[in-house]
């Protein structure tokens, strides 16, 4: 369980987060959802040290972020986006890389035939289209085998069959226990994969469980509504 208390953060004078508070059940798929620029990838970063929250408790499988560093990273992986690839190495580089650091004990080569990537495995990342980039990075948090995966946009750039793909993927990591915590403008697949929403407003995060109501009006009704009646 990833728990969450007391987490506020500004850049200079803007603020981002006032005093959040959650905690993200192991097993479960959580969506983080809000307009560009509201703090996403902030929280992300805020959740695993890349940047500082000194006053926050942060503490995974109850260990803290901030004196039990090392242990608590080994849990979790987060790589900002595909853009943040080593261009010059292949695929395969980075996914034996992952399974060395993480010593996990996935199957480099099963992971590339379920992500159906055998056409490009082995090219460097500078001359893959950003769908190609995207399965990558997915196959690195596959590979880590970590328990909590934090996964910043995942969908951007794929086609509709590698949309099912993700979903399904990501289906089989909640099967095994994982915890995601996914951000995504695309409300109709955040409204099929995950258990509960984070909306992202006001420096606080809104929780709704998804009990099967149509995400994108809700997003209409948290953001668009008030949005409209301010022009
Ligand atoms: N290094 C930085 N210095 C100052 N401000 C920053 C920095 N990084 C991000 N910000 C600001 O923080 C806010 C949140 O940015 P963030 O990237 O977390 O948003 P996001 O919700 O992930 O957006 P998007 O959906 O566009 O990816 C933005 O207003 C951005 O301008």
């Amino acid at each position: 369980m990833l728990a969450v208390a007391g987490l506020s953060f500004s850049f200079k004078d803007k603020p981002i987060l006032r005093d959040v508070n959650f905690t993200l059940e192991d097993g479960q798929i959580v969506g983080l959802v809000a307009p560009n620029g509201t703090g996403k990838t902030t929280l992300l970063k805020l959740l695993c040290g890349l940047l500082p929250a000194p006053a926050a408790t942060i503490t995974l499988n109850g260990l803290s972020l901030r004196t039990q560093r090392s242990a608590f990273l080994k849990q979790l992986f987060f790589l900002e986006s595909s853009a943040h690839l080593y261009a010059d190495l292949t695929v395969r580089d980075h996914l034996l890389y992952v399974k060395r650091m993480w010593r996990s004990r996935v199957d480099v080569q099963a992971t590339i035939k379920q992500l159906q990537m055998e056409s490009y495995y082995t090219k460097r990342i500078k001359n893959l289209s950003l769908g190609m980039k995207q399965h990558a990075l997915l196959a690195m948090y596959m590979i880590s085998d970590a328990q909590t995966m934090l996964i910043d946009e995942p969908l951007n750039g794929l086609d509709p069959t590698s949309i099912q793909q993700f979903e399904h993927i990501f289906g089989g990591l909640r099967a095994a226990g994982k915890t995601l915590l996914v951000s995504s403008h695309q409300m109709d697949s955040v409204g099929r994969v995950c258990d509960q929403v984070f909306f992202m407003k006001d420096q606080a995060l809104r929780e709704v469980a998804n009990t099967g109501q149509d995400m994108m009006a809700l997003y209409t009704q948290i953001f668009m509504t008030e949005a409209a009646a301010n022009v």
